[in-house]
């Protein structure tokens, strides 16, 4: 991150700014600022096409190099990791002494993914990672890897509750080096593996995030193995134990896919949810019994064995067999009445 007090002609621009394009001539106003990075300043803008966000930099190499991925992404159909592109241009200050590369994309209007989890709870973080896997698998086979993936670039808009990735700088070509990273999320950190931009990159990145989830004040690497001290953590959260196996695949770099890692999320939550039921239905039978009073003394002497004290509980279908024969006999009787009409006739 900047430093936010160094002197930035971009920074800290005041509320009703208005920034006008140098080509496209599209006035936007500041309403406030929306964050800083290395790479520049993100503000929170309105136009005469609504609000969005316009991102400046005295950098304007990254600016280019951001644009590029994001109208790279905006070919990608169904894919809605990124914000949209929405414009790029150039701002003139100081009667055109000074030109500030910026690009105006979708304003994320939403929450940070930790605090959305905090306050909905932990079923929502296995979601939201689920969504993540789904855009990275398609950002993987469009030959690009996320890079700097981190619960800060994680925006979860609402209605429905969607992840979003903010800050595509980190987005390399398959294959290059990791352009950006950050300490925690990062594999070479860790000692995992290298910084050459792979599926296997994200896909332990999104493995930290999970841990992350769980441990907001994150922890230092120690002396020990880093998947050693990784496993450690794991086993002490209840949640993230759930995961285990999912996680240790993960931070090993096995999953060749963020469509396999998904796989594996979904079967553990398909276990848990049919082991819930299993136990939903197990409590059914245990409640129904206990209403039926004499049946569960029945069952119970059942299980010791005494069959003879066995009660006979009537149920629909004898009575539905009750009434099937009694039309029967009434069909019969009828039948038998005309015949006999017949006959006197
Ligand atoms: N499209 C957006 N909608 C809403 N908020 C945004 C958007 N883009 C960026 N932000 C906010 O601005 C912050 C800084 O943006 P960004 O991460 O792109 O800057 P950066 O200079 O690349 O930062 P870093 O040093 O982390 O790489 C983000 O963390 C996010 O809070």
């Amino acid at each position: 991150m900047m430093n936010n007090t160094m002197k930035n002609p971009v920074g800290n621009l005041p509320q009703g700014t208005t920034i006008i394009g140098k080509w496209h001539k599209e006035r936007y106003t500041i309403v406030r600022t929306l964050g800083y990075g290395a790479t520049g300043y993100v503000y929170l803008t309105r136009s005469s096409k609504g609000l969005a966000a316009l991102k400046i930099s005295e950098n304007s190499m990254s600016i280019t190099s951001e644009v590029n991925v994001l109208r790279h992404f905006s070919k990608v159909r169904g894919f809605s990791l990124g914000p949209s592109l929405l414009d790029v241009d150039d701002w003139e200050q100081l009667r055109g002494k000074q030109s500030f590369s910026f690009y105006v994309m979708e304003y994320l209007e939403g929450e940070p993914l930790l605090s959305f989890v905090q306050k909905r709870g932990m079923e929502w973080a296995g979601i939201l990672i689920l969504q993540l896997l789904t855009d990275l698998e398609t950002l993987h086979k469009e030959g690009w890897v996320f890079g700097d993936l981190k619960p800060d670039n994680l925006i979860v808009t609402s209605t429905p509750p969607k992840v979003r990735l903010v800050d595509v700088g980190g987005t390399t070509q398959h294959g290059r080096a990791i352009k950006e990273f950050t300490e925690f999320f990062d594999r070479g950190y860790w000692g995992l593996g290298s910084r050459k931009a792979e599926a296997t990159y994200d896909l332990f990145a999104v493995a930290m995030i999970m841990i992350h989830i769980c441990y907001p004040k994150q922890f230092q690497k120690n002396g020990e193995s880093g998947l050693k001290q990784l496993e450690e953590q794991i086993d002490k959260e209840v949640w993230l134990k759930r995961y285990k196996v999912v996680l240790m695949r993960a931070l090993a770099g096995e999953y060749s896919s963020a469509q396999e890692m998904k796989s594996g999320m979904l079967s553990v939550m398909s276990q848990r949810n049919s082991s819930a039921s299993q136990k939903g239905a197990a409590q059914r039978t245990v409640n129904n019994k206990a209403k039926q009073g004499p049946a569960s003394s029945t069952s119970r002497a059942s299980r010791s064995g005494d069959s003879t004290q066995r009660q006979p509980v009537p149920t629909k279908t004898s009575s539905k067999g009750w009434m099937e024969t009694a039309v029967l006999l009434s069909v019969i009787l009828f039948a038998y009445f005309f015949y006999l009409y017949g006959q006197i006739m």
